[in-house]
């Protein structure tokens, strides 16, 4: 079976069909990208699926279990996980500290009386960031991090709560190449080893095409296309939304030798 089931999705704002009715599957130990060109609908799919959004029709079901209806604290209960940036707030505190306040988080714990100086799951929070590739910089403030180890704590604080799915928006945006293709490599890897599941929505190919076990293609709220990269790759309707008629997708070697090694 497969872990997320999103049957007959739909969101409209006032006369806009944000999402018009789109099906898929994910299965876990799989990454699967969300493309699509600007206002094609993948924020709203998004937001629907961690119920930020209340979709108008159809269903999303994790592992059985119908998600439509429920806050977005008991979707993030039931295992949906989604990356995003450290607030503004948790940047002053060290690496460490921003990862034991989101199990703190995940094991329903109050943390208003916590302190930097508390030992809280100081363990299980550098366990994580050895996963992630950060025990080393464990105790540098956020705010002395490079761009692409801020992506990696980001990563890690997601991973607090055991996600059984978790979604990435743009996970690699403003990172170099190299920066790029470590990180996905990463997310892959972490993916497979605990049978996880991926959703990302991002801009460059090079690193959908690199990665992405499968593909979904938004246009205009509506699934134009599914399948693998390859498949996706030389489907017409897709490279027809994308470019115009007469242009295809290019790979980037870098990322395609990244992948391969
Ligand atoms: N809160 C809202 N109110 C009104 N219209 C909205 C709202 N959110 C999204 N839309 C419209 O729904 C459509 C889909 O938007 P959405 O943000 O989901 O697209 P997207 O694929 O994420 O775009 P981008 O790549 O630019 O972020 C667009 O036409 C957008 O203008």
């Amino acid at each position: 079976m497969s872990l997320l089931k999103v049957v007959g999705l739909g969101k409209s704002f006032g006369g806009v069909k944000a999402v018009d009715g789109i099906d898929f599957e994910l299965q876990a130990g799989q990454l699967l990208a969300l493309i699509g060109p600007n206002g094609a609908g993948k924020s709203t799919t998004f937001n629907m699926i961690n119920g930020q959004i209340r979709a108008d029709r159809g269903s999303v079901s994790l592992d059985g279990t119908e998600l439509v209806g429920l806050p977005p604290r008991q979707i993030w209960r039931q295992g949906v996980g989604r990356t995003f940036q450290i607030a503004e707030t948790f940047s002053s505190l060290t690496v460490v500290e921003n990862i034991q306040m989101a199990l703190l988080s995940h094991q329903k714990k109050i943390f208003t009386f916590w302190s930097p100086a508390n030992k809280h799951g100081r363990e299980q929070a550098m366990r994580l960031l050895e996963q992630v590739g950060m025990l080393e910089q464990a105790d540098r403030p956020c705010t002395a991090l490079a761009y692409s180890d801020i992506k990696r704590v980001e990563l890690a604080i997601a991973l607090a709560n055991e996600p059984r799915l978790l979604l990435m928006d743009e996970p690699t945006a403003g990172m170099a190449p190299k920066e790029r293709n470590d990180l996905m490599a990463l997310t892959k890897k972490l993916v497979l080893e605990r049978n996880m599941a991926v959703l990302f929505t991002e801009h460059s190919m090079d690193v959908v095409f690199a990665y992405a076990d499968r593909m979904i293609v938004l246009a205009r709220g509506r699934l134009i296309a599914q399948g693998q990269p390859d498949e996706i790759r030389h489907h017409p309707k897709v490279q027809e939304v994308y470019f115009g008629t007469g242009k295809t997708f290019k790979l980037d070697k870098t990322a395609e030798r990244a992948h391969a090694g």
